[in-house]
């Protein structure tokens, strides 16, 4: 049972018109999901005001509402609470109407362009295998200490977020680790969380559609880092240039990782092949499963984080290494005739020519790279020609083709991504609208030994067009075309 003066605590509201000794039965900010006797927050979003909404939503059964402007007429038995920013307080009503489970766990939250899934997700492996109970917060799912829930975000909204969160703390989890995106900082998703440490991976070209300039973009990560108690520790990428300005005004206590500057925690590649990586990691020897130097990155963050979070190094080097990555993070299989498919899920410029200059490291002799690419539709324009322009300059050939469209014309989408290809590498280049058959056309062309990429879809089982979501698996249609390649 639950009392509007109950949750109110750390709430900056302005007014309350009515009594604040109502029982509640549920945090809501969408009314198409009141329920009777909840507690309906209007939050002003990006595309409708959640105010125009208020009057439905007493209907439907709120008892009481939070806003920041007051509806015309409020003669009724609702209550109203007048806030400045009904999203900040959304995410405090959240975390206090589920008691605040963030200070009953260690929660760790990963920020940054790419590899957030990546990190997360290795440490929660590599906290289960330690013997903890744990939580992960990703894109690619959500996960009780092994009970898998489906996820709809990165970072979902303060109330699925906290409701997930006191799960965990039900079930006894120690440690919570969450991707932070820049779209639940600066919309107050995660306010009201008592995080334990923060770790930044990068900063580079995505979500302009949304925060308009890297500046903002950039801002939107360091207020995750703004907001830390001084308990925490604030882990930071020491080779990316924006890696001391997400420390800048942190009470948190200040920790760095590199493979390249200063750093607390450092680690240098040794090997990087098909196989895996040999790195010395804090002065020791050690191979891991993971591929790629953007991993020898992700593995040091996970590493640097469990030294903060007192864990054993011997324990910890050892369990790491025999650990996978995040499902559809540079994951290949080879067919009959030793072509190799690799699926990643890169899907900014610079995962793109990450995951292909690793490929280039790490291929053996003269094979071919075949990539086959797209841009999401409703999503950052500007990153289209510089993904195609990078694939371009990084492939032997290049398909260039769908992913999620949404309500976009995907021959239009294609078109933006052609615009960035440079003429001499136009030749190299065919567009095919139908995923599937950019797909078989890349198995069509390779020679046995050439490698395929298939980038950007990663995990996902869909292809969204005009809102419906079809089932499409990228490596669900590699296996497919590879077992007929002999
Ligand atoms: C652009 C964006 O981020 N939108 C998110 C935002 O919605 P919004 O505030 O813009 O919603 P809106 O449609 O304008 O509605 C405003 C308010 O009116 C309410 N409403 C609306 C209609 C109605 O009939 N009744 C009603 O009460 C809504 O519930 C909302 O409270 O807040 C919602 C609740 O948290 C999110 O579900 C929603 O995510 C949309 C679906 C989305 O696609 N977001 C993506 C871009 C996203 O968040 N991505 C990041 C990063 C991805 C990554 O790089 O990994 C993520 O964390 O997943
Ligand atoms: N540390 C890294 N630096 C640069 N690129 C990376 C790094 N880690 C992963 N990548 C590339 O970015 C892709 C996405 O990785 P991952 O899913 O871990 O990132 P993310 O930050 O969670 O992405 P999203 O914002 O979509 O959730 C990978 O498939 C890989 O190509
Ligand atoms: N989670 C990210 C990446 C999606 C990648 C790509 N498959 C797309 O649909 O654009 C986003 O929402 O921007
Ligand atoms: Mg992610």
């Amino acid at each position: 049972m639950r009392y509007l003066s109950d949750i109110l605590e750390g709430v900056a509201f302005t007014e309350l018109q009515g009594s604040a000794d109502v029982e509640i039965s549920a945090v809501v900010f969408d009314s198409r999901k009141v329920v009777p006797g909840c507690l309906f927050v209007a939050v002003k979003g990006t595309a409708v005001d959640g105010h125009d909404y208020i009057d439905q939503a007493i209907k439907d059964g709120a008892i009481a509402v939070v806003c920041e402007d007051l509806p015309a007429h409020t003669a009724t038995e609702t209550d109203f609470l007048m806030v400045q920013n009904s999203a900040k307080a959304l995410g405090t009503l959240a975390a206090n109407f589920y008691e605040n489970p963030s200070s009953n766990l260690k929660l760790v939250g990963v920020t940054g362009t790419n590899g957030k899934t990546t990190i997360a997700t290795l440490l929660y492996k590599l906290f289960r295998d330690l013997g903890y109970k744990c939580g992960l917060l990703s894109t690619v799912e959500n996960q009780v200490n092994g009970r898998i829930i489906p996820s709809t975000h990165t970072t979902p909204d303060p109330v699925a977020l906290n409701e997930l969160l006191a799960s965990m703390v039900d079930e006894g989890c120690d440690y919570c680790f969450m991707e932070v995106s820049s779209h639940a900082v600066s919309q107050y998703r995660i306010e009201g969380l008592k995080f334990s440490g923060a770790i930044f991976s990068n900063l580079t070209h995505d979500h302009l559609d949304y925060h308009k300039t890297f500046d903002s973009y950039r801002d939107a990560k360091k207020a995750f880092f703004d907001g830390l108690p001084k308990s925490a520790f604030a882990l930071t990428n020491a080779d990316d240039k924006n890696g001391s300005v997400m420390l800048q005004n942190t009470a948190a206590h200040r920790k760095s990782y590199a493979l390249k500057s200063m750093a607390d925690y450092r680690a240098r590649i040794i090997e990087n092949q098909f196989g895996g990586l040999l790195l010395n990691i804090d002065n020791e020897e050690v191979w891991f499963k993971l591929v790629g130097t953007f991993n020898a990155y992700n593995l040091l963050a996970v590493y640097a984080a469990a030294m903060l979070l007192e864990q054993d190094k011997g324990k910890v080097l050892v369990s790491l290494s025999k650990l996978t990555g995040a499902e559809g993070r540079f994951e290949y299989i080879v067919a009959p005739n030793k072509v190799i498919g690799i699926v990643d899920y890169a899907h900014t410029p610079d995962a793109v020519q990450n995951v292909l200059s690793t490929i280039h490291d790490i291929r053996k002799g003269k094979e071919k790279v075949i990539t086959v690419i797209g841009c999401g539709g409703d999503r950052d324009k500007t990153k289209r020609p510089v993904m195609a322009k990078v694939a371009s300059e990084w492939s032997d050939k290049v398909i260039i083709t769908s992913d999620n469209p949404r309500t976009e014309d995907p021959a239009q989408i294609i078109k933006d991504m052609e615009a960035g290809i440079d003429p001499a590498f136009k030749r190299h280049t065919v567009s095919i609208v139908d995923r599937r058959e950019a797909i078989k056309t890349a198995c069509m062309l390779a020679q046995p030994g050439d490698i395929i990429l298939l980038a950007g879809k990663g995990h996902e089982k869909y292809q969204d067009i005009n809102g419906v979501k079809n089932h499409f698996d990228d490596m669900e249609e590699l296996e497919n075309q590879f077992k007929d390649m002999n």
